[in-house]
């Protein structure tokens, strides 16, 4: 995808951007600033990654012109984050250097004392998926998401309004919180729910086979985040044990009320209509609620290229894919594939697939 004319000026301060860490979340900002003017450079410790991304519309892999960068983004895995960031802001000595990692403290202490300090600013979209690297990246990741702005070291107002800049040039709804509110929400909503979520499908591995093909949609969908990266989430709980396991300690009180009550129809209910109140309390994703989403599953053959062809035909149809999910057959060299799109873009995905999609058969919602 070549670059576009920018679609608003004000994209301006932000190009050119060098992103380092092509990956899921970088090659997504990628085709997202890309897909509005914005110029954007690439790099990644994976050649295969920088390439992939490239060719998916993430931006160049040409180096930058050191002066002119104004904006980096490091979407490496956090642990390389502060290093990253330091020797960017080094480098690159016009810019202001953002990250996306997925805690922010651990990296604030890091990175304190160092040169330049104030221009760096860290940032979190709150969007992702349980795949990593650039294959299933996205223009429309954020789009309506929330996007998390952590300013600190005093950042000028011209770092800060660059942060923000990026964060509405991929699309989201960009939020500010000091990185210490922020670690103790993501530990809420995202960490903990990560692990309740592993425990679950952890004890999947001691269940019989047989009992396995028993499985309905119930356990699938408890256990999507489960097929996360074991390696990258490790390293972003590690960075937030204080209050993950704060957390947890809930967890823990509840469970053991559990087990003790078990036979208590009172004690069980309370905790279920409690779930069901949690589960109400959580906003709706901006714009698009679960029930203006319609699913479509492909059977997918187990063959190089068989999942690109599918993207190929929605992107080809101009379909947005909310969201993906996959489901092996156990029995049979085929995925089943399910793919989220908004209602009304629902017939249009139908049609095309009916009329491109010889591989597998289609079901709807
Ligand atoms: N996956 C999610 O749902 C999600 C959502 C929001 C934020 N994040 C954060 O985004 C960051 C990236 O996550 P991801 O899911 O895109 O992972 P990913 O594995 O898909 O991408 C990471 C990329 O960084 C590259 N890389 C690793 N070390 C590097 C280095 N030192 N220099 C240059 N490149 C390097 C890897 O080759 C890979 O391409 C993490 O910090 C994560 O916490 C992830
Ligand atoms: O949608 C998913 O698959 C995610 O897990 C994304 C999710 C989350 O919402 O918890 C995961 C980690 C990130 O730091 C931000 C977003």
């Amino acid at each position: 995808m070549d670059t576009k004319e920018l679609s608003e000026p004000s994209f301006a301060e932000i190009s050119p951007t060098v992103i380092v860490g092509a990956g899921l979340i970088g090659a997504s900002i990628g085709c997202a600033l890309m897909s509005r003017g914005v110029k954007v450079h690439l790099r990644d410790s994976s050649t295969a990654n920088a390439q992939i991304a490239a060719a998916r519309g993430a931006g160049v892999l040409e180096r930058p012109v050191q002066d002119e960068v104004r904006l980096v983004v490091v979407a490496t895995p956090p642990q390389d984050v502060s290093e990253v960031v330091r020797i960017s802001l080094k480098e690159f000595p016009n810019a202001v250097v953002t990250d996306v990692a997925s805690i922010k403290k651990q990296i604030e202490k890091e990175l304190d004392g160092s040169t330049d300090q104030e221009r760096y600013i860290g940032s979190h979209p709150m969007a992702g998926s349980a795949h990593t690297g650039p294959l299933t990246a996205t223009s429309d990741l954020f789009e309506d998401r929330t996007w998390v702005v952590t300013a600190s070291y005093g950042n000028p107002d011209w770092v800060v309004r660059r942060a923000f800049m990026l964060g509405t040039a991929a699309g989201a709804r960009t939020v500010t919180r000091s990185a210490t509110e922020h670690d103790r929400a993501v530990a809420e909503i995202s960490h903990v729910p990560q692990i309740m979520s592993s425990l679950t499908a952890a004890r999947l591995t001691d269940v019989p086979s047989e009992d396995l093909q028993l499985a309905g949609q119930g356990v699938r969908d408890v256990t999507r985040i489960a097929g996360s990266d074991p390696e990258l989430w490790s390293q972003i709980i590690a960075a937030n044990t204080e209050e993950i396991r704060n957390q947890l300690i809930k967890v823990q009180k509840d469970l053991s009320r559990l087990i003790e009550n078990l036979d208590d129809p009172r004690i069980v209910t309370d905790l279920l209509s409690r779930g069901r109140q949690g589960r109400k309390a959580l906003p709706a994703r901006a714009g698009k609620s679960p029930d203006q989403l319609v699913t479509v599953t492909a059977e997918i053959p187990d063959k190089p290229g068989a999942m690109a062809n599918m993207f190929r035909v929605a992107e080809e149809a101009g379909v947005n894919i909310e969201d993906i999910s996959m489901e092996h057959d156990v029995h049979r060299n085929f995925g089943f594939l399910r793919i989220q799109v908004a209602i009304e873009q629902a017939d249009i995905l139908r049609s095309a697939l009916r009329q491109h999609w010889e591989e597998g058969r289609l079901s709807y919602d």
